[in-house]
């Protein structure tokens, strides 16, 4: 398969949960291979929802995933041995030793890397005896990490990966990512919360809101398609085109827009950069722009 194949497709993809509103909807979107892609939305975006119809432990209501061109089929699990996920929480056997889980994940994975799983382990300082129970939770999540990536999978999946995590751990658990994936073409798709972090390792990112994806590109892009424009205050933006999001103070107003790099702006505003968090808050503080879902190559 060329290296162009999307490591997963979803065209249409949408589920709904018995005759509640939809979990997700309309989802079309191509996630490049060998990258770290960002999922990135609210409390209840669908972020969950579109990791698990992504590896096929959901069945969609409607639409269709693919992984690396092959159609995600829930009745043909042998696909899962090219994945490696780690549900939210990190859920360990809480009573099982850490060399256990080890014996354990060797035992169910053909490919399973013992070795490279103990030295990892030995280099975090997490002692091999100790019942997952009796870890703290970045060890926990070490561990889970430690434990997918020793499948030696094609793409690993994470669910909020760092969301109860203090900031030190988290930038560590990142930081084992990134290490395990550089020199690989190992694709990451991780959840999470937490913008900054999303900015530090990954390369692209899809923004859901209200279960559907309202931005998804390669980070770069992103960064160079959006300007913050300010002026003085004006309440009638409508000049200015590709408006995502628009502040009014009482002198000066500031709008975020999508324009492509080197558009020329109205002399009344001036443009400036802006970072991917603001990007990020911009699309989220937009309840109601019903744009469909986009399609980033
Ligand atoms: N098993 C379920 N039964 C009914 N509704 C569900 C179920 N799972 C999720 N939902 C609903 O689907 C929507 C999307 O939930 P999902 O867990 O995918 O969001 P999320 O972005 O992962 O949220 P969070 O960041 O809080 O984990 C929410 O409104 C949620 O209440």
């Amino acid at each position: 398969m060329s290296d162009a194949t999307p490591a997963l497709s979803a065209v249409g993809l949408g589920r709904r949960y018995g005759r509640r509103a939809w979990a997700l909807r309309d989802c079309t979107i191509d996630l490049p291979q060998g990258r770290i892609i960002g999922l990135v939305g609210a409390n209840g975006a669908g972020k969950t929802t579109l990791l698990h119809l992504a590896i096929g432990l959901l069945r969609p209501t409607e639409g269709m995933v693919s992984m690396f061109g092959r159609p995600i089929r829930m009745d043909r699990p042998a696909g899962l041995a090219r994945v490696g996920f780690v549900a939210q929480d990190h859920p360990l056997y809480k009573g099982f030793s850490v060399s256990d889980m080890l014996r354990f994940g060797h035992a169910m994975n053909p490919r399973f890397d013992r070795a490279g799983a103990r030295r990892r382990l030995r280099d975090l300082d997490i002692p091999l005896d100790r019942k997952a129970g009796a870890l703290s939770g970045g060890q926990q999540a070490q561990v889970a990490l430690t434990l997918a990536l020793a499948k030696q999978p094609r793409i690993l999946v994470l669910d909020e990966p760092v969301a109860s995590l203090d900031p030190l751990a988290r930038r560590e658990v990142m930081r084992t990512l990134v290490d395990a994936v550089a020199g690989t073409d190992l694709t990451v798709l991780l959840s999470s919360h937490v913008v900054t972090e999303l900015e530090r390792v990954c390369d692209h990112l899809v923004l859901l809101h209200q279960g559907r994806v309202r931005l998804a590109g390669d980070i770069d892009d992103l960064l160079a398609g959006h300007r913050l424009l300010t002026g003085p205050r004006s309440d009638d933006a409508v000049e200015v085109q590709g408006v995502v999001n628009a502040t009014h103070g009482l002198r000066h107003s500031s709008l975020l827009v999508r324009r492509p790099a080197g558009a020329p702006t109205h002399p009344r505003w001036e443009a400036h950069p802006v970072g991917l968090e603001e990007i990020v808050l911009a699309y989220l503080e937009q309840p109601d722009i019903n744009r469909p879902a986009e399609r980033r190559a």
